[in-house]
C-alpha cells in the first residue's frame, strides 16, 4: 500500500488481501486441468466444475470483505449475482498472467478455446486476458480490483447504492485509475458471456444448480 495510505486503509487492504489469498481453487480441481480428456464435452464439463468452484471461492472471499455482511441481505445477493461473471473473468485473467504451475495456463487456454464458445467471443476474451496481464498487478491490486468489481453499486436490483459507496474509500481511484478502466472492458465481457451461455443452452449443455442460480438460467 502507498505511503500516504492511512492506518485504517492499510488494515482494510490487508483484510481484503488475506481473504483473497485464503480462497483459491483446491489443487485437485486445478490439477484436473492437466489430466482429463480433451473433447469439447470434456472441456465444457471441466470448465463447469471450475466455474462452480470459483463461485464458491468468490462467495467466501466476498463474505470476508469488511462491511459486506453489514449490507442489506438482498443487496448482498444482488452484488454477487451482478459481479460473479466479471469477478471470474478477472480471476481467470489473473491466473493466465500469473506464474501458475507451468502448463496450467496453456491447458486452460486450450480448453476454453475448445469448449464450444464461438470465435467471436474468444477474441475479446483473450484480448482482455492480455490487457490484464499487461498491467502486471500485484496481489493487493488483484484483490482490491476484485473487491471493487463486487462492490460496484450500479448492479441490477441493488437498492441501497449510497451505503455501498462508503465502502469504496474515495482514495482508491487515484491508484486504480488505469485498473478501473479495465472494469469497463469487464462489463463488455459480461454481455458477451450472456450470449455464450445461451449458445451453450441452445446446444443443450447443462450447468450446475449454483451456476443456474447465480446466472438466472434454466
Ligand atoms: C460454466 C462454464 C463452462 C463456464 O461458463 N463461462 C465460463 C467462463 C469462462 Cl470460459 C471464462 C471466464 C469466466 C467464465 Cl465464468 C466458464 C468457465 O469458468 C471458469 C473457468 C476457469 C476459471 C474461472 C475462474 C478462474 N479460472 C481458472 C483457474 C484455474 C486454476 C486455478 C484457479 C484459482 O483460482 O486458483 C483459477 C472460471
Amino acid at each position: 500500500p502507498p505511503p500516504n495510505c492511512s492506518r485504517e486503509q492499510r488494515a482494510l487492504i490487508q483484510a481484503i488481501l488475506k481473504a483473497y489469498e485464503r480462497h483459491q481453487i483446491p489443487h485437485d480441481v486445478a490439477k484436473k486441468l492437466l489430466h482429463d480428456q480433451y473433447s469439447v464435452e470434456e472441456n465444457f464439463l471441466l470448465l463447469t466444475e471450475m466455474a462452480t468452484n470459483q463461485v464458491q471461492v468468490l462467495v467466501e472471499f466476498t463474505k470476508n470483505i469488511p462491511g459486506f455482511l453489514s449490507l442489506d441481505h438482498e443487496d448482498q445477493i444482488a452484488l454477487l449475482k451482478g459481479s460473479a461473471v466479471e469477478a471470474m473473468f478477472l480471476r481467470s485473467a489473473q491466473v493466465f498472467s500469473s506464474k501458475t504451475p507451468a502448463g496450467h495456463t496453456e491447458v486452460l487456454e486450450d480448453r476454453i478455446r475448445k469448449s464450444g464458445i464461438s470465435e467471436e467471443f474468444i477474441i475479446p476474451m483473450f484480448n482482455f486476458y492480455k490487457s490484464i496481464g499487461g498491467l502486471h498487478m500485484n496481489p493487493e491490486e488483484q484483490a482490491l480490483l476484485t473487491a471493487i468489481t463486487i462492490l460496484t453499486p450500479d448492479r441490477p436490483y441493488v437498492k441501497d447504492q449510497s451505503k455501498l459507496c462508503t465502502l469504496h474509500h474515495p482514495h482508491e481511484p487515484q491508484y486504480f485509475a488505469r485498473l478501473l478502466g479495465r472494469l469497463t472492458e469487464l462489463r463488455s465481457l459480461n454481455h458477451y458471456h450472456t450470449e455464450i451461455i445461451s449458445s451453450w443452452r441452445v446446444s443443450d449443455h447443462k450447468f450446475t444448480p449454483l451456476l443456474c442460480e447465480i446466472w438466472d438460467v434454466q
